[in-house]
């Protein structure tokens, strides 16, 4: 039985988009799909019900920091992922390619692997794509991603050329690696910057080693929203259409409407949970700072067209005050704000596709949203 299925329902006629359903061995969810990301086996502050409730259908967590910590011995010793964190629906993990490449520093990377420095006590670590597989799947998380060099942004044509040829490498290792525990999907990820010719190269490769799914990486490093939307253009279309696909590291509110419009099933981001750390929320009628003093007196929900737990119940002021008194109920509080949010989002963009409107939800959207004002 393959560990992971999409099924297509219907595409978009007025863009392109396609609205799914994935199915895993934890369940199910819809897609396009935004991900919350926990880390740390947490989404930060929220509860497993509390995610249940506004309906995440998938959450992640990070191969590189359960490995530092706690060890993921620990978490296989305990169960697993899911029952480590009492999470009984779909979980991804990444490879931690990334986190070597974003976290540390002193990285040398050869071949075999790459060399590293912990990038809280500086111990030496090296990360492989054997060892990577190894960790997911003690870990045990239904989606796993190949362990991938997401190289710098701007690189030179022969430096990602040499780096998308490892990867590809590399992604050949870890499908032998692979132990397949528990029915685990791996994905491919694939590369190439926004070389055309090197991401079809990657693209090649990877679907020749038929993966059950694959990523588009190496997006949202730094890039414009101009590149990032050319790169999906020619990108998209050459990943088979029975699969899913992952844009990763993705969730502003516009980049995940324009990422389903050219055909982006997943997408995870941590920005909802980050900015709502430091009383930013993302409304209906765009960006709020909760903090400022304009909403001392302000009685009134943080976004009048939300349903969310937080919108009906507690007021800006309260929320104000929450996070100038620097009060953990005010994290939990704007948090759940921002997730809802995006997941509310992307229930309109499911139901938008359903109708062959995306392109008009994203024009009323943006509009709402801010997004057009010079
Ligand atoms: C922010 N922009 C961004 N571009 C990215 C590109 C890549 C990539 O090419 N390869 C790999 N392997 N990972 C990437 C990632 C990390 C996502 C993870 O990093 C963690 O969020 C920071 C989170 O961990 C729960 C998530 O898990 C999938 C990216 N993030
Ligand atoms: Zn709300």
């Amino acid at each position: 039985m393959t560990a992971i299925r999409y099924e297509h329902i219907k595409t978009c006629k007025q863009t392109g988009a396609r609205l799914g359903i994935v199915h895993t061995p934890h369940g199910s969810f819809e897609t396009p799909a935004f991900m919350p990301v926990g880390t740390q086996a947490t989404v930060k502050t929220m509860s497993p019900e509390e995610l249940k409730a506004m309906e995440a259908g998938i959450i992640l967590s990070n191969t590189y920091h359960l490995w530092l910590r706690p060890g993921h011995d620990i978490v296989k010793e305990a169960g697993g992922l899911h029952k480590f964190m009492n999470w009984d629906r779909p979980i991804l993990t990444d490879s931690g390619g990334f986190q070597v490449f974003s976290l540390s520093k002193f990285r040398t990377i050869e071949e075999e692997g790459v060399h590293f420095r912990h990038h809280l006590n500086g111990s030496k670590l090296f990360l492989s794509p054997e060892k990577a597989t190894e960790i997911q799947n003690a870990l045990g998380a239904d989606i796993m991603m190949a362990f991938d060099e997401c190289p710098p942004y701007p690189a030179t044509y022969d430096y990602m050329k040499a780096s998308v040829e490892r990867t590809s490498r590399w992604a050949e290792r870890c499908l032998n690696a692979h132990q397949r525990p528990h029915d685990q999907a791996l994905f491919g990820i694939v590369q190439g910057g926004e070389f055309e010719a090197l991401r079809k190269q990657s693209a090649k490769d990877l679907i020749s080693m038929d993966f059950p799914g694959y990523a588009i990486g190496g997006l949202s490093v730094g890039e414009s929203k101009e590149v990032m939307n050319e790169v999906l253009e020619f990108t998209t279309p050459l990943l088979p259409e029975d699969k899913p696909r992952y844009l990763m590291g993705v969730g502003s509110p516009r980049s995940l409407i324009d990422g389903a419009i050219r055909g982006v099933d997943m997408f995870d981001c941590v920005l909802p949970t980050r900015i709502a750390r430091n009383g930013t929320l993302m409304t209906s009628k765009g960006r709020l700072v909760v903090r400022n003093a304009a909403y001392k007196r302000d009685y009134g929900p943080l976004d009048e067209n939300c349903t969310c737990y937080t919108c009906q119940n507690y007021s800006r002021a309260y929320i104000h005050h929450l996070i100038r008194a620097d009060e953990t109920f005010g994290l939990r509080l704007t948090s759940y704000h921002n997730l809802h949010f995006l997941l509310n989002m992307m229930k309109q963009v499911r139901e938008a596709i359903r109708q062959d409107r995306l392109g008009d939800f994203r024009d009323e959207f943006f509009e709402q949203y801010g997004f057009n004002k010079p």
